[in-house]
């Protein structure tokens, strides 16, 4: 018992005497594994830290180039819509109560328009715009006016033709636009909530084609930034109705909300309709097309009646 007794407190002085032997051994042992085990954890804290910082310098708008996909190419969207607040562009005009713009946003859906209406009415852009071309990358056909690119301008397609129109373009293409203009109105109508019938058509409504040839006139720089009632004056509530395909179709050419922080993009798809109110909350642009060719329309909606027009027919 007693060496029991004299053991106990023996021990840790017999351990004191075990430690002080380790020290030599296990230091060379252990050091470097601790030193190892500290370094990963700066590490891993690092770049955690780094992560955080650049996800807020994003969403505090530090990088323009920091790009959201609002719609994909590869989504059939039943409906999306995001309201922003408007800007001040609307008191400048004249305002026209349950109709001008004061829930503003944009909307994106596959659900308006068929796959197969976007390729019949693409295959009219086809037919139309084979008559000309612009030399540049960019070329538009305005079904209101006529107005046709060809090389480095413009001609009128109804003034060429004259009652030869009627060998190019049918009735049932010009039925086809107004009943696509027609949901399209009703889509807008329904987002925004205001009424259909207060809104009216309004000019320029155009097909645009678009491949990776270089500019050779201002009318081909198509990929500039901007804001459509300050380009087009009249337009409230501005549509467009893509008829090709990103990545299929074509590379490059998607469309952009530019907004501080984050970009926002839409994909284009055959039949997808994106609307958005036409002030400044939605500046955009389209990046440039780097191969192929993308076919889109625009259909916009004024709330002044003064500013109305009617369907493109034969003129
Ligand atoms: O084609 C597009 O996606 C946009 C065209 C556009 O911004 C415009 O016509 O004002
Ligand atoms: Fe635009």
């Amino acid at each position: 018992m007693a060496p029991q007794r004299r053991g106990a407190p023996k021990a840790p002085e017999g351990n004191r005497a075990a430690d002080r032997r380790r020290p030599s051994s296990t230091k060379s042992v252990r050091a470097p594994r601790d030193v190892w085990k500290k370094w990963l954890r700066v590490a891993v804290l690092g770049a955690c830290t780094t992560f955080v910082a650049l996800l807020l310098w994003g969403s505090l708008g530090g990088d323009d180039s920091i790009t959201e996909v609002l719609a994909h190419r590869s989504e059939v969207l039943p409906g999306r819509f995001i309201e922003v607040p408007c800007s001040e562009d609307y008191d400048s005009h004249r305002r026209f109560e349950g109709c001008s713009p004061r829930k503003c946003g944009r909307g994106v859906s596959d659900a308006i328009i068929t796959r197969d209406e976007a390729r019949r009415i693409r295959s009219i852009a086809e037919k139309g715009l084979s008559l000309g071309g612009s030399d540049g990358g960019a070329s538009i056909l305005d079904l209101h006016s006529g107005a046709l690119s060809v090389g480095k301008h413009f001609v009128n397609l109804y003034r060429y033709f004259g009652d030869k129109i009627q060998t190019i373009f049918s009735e049932e293409d010009f039925q086809l636009y107004r009943d696509l203009r027609q949901k399209v109105q009703l889509a807008i109508a329904q987002a925004f909530g205001i009424s259909a019938s207060l809104l009216h058509l309004t000019k320029p409504t155009f097909f645009s084609r678009i491949n990776s040839t270089a500019a050779r006139t201002a009318h081909d720089e198509y990929w500039h930034a901007h804001v459509d009632k300050v380009t087009y004056g009249s337009f409230d509530y501005t549509s467009l109705l893509y008829l090709s395909d990103y990545l299929d179709d074509f590379g490059g050419g998607r469309f952009v909300f530019m907004e501080e922080g984050a970009n926002k993009t839409v994909e284009p798809r055959a039949g997808r309709v994106s609307f958005f109110t036409s002030g400044s909350e939605n500046l955009h642009r389209v990046e440039k097309v780097h191969w192929g060719t993308r076919y889109a329309i625009t259909i916009a909606f004024t709330c002044d009646p003064d500013h109305g027009i009617a369907d493109p027919t034969f003129t």
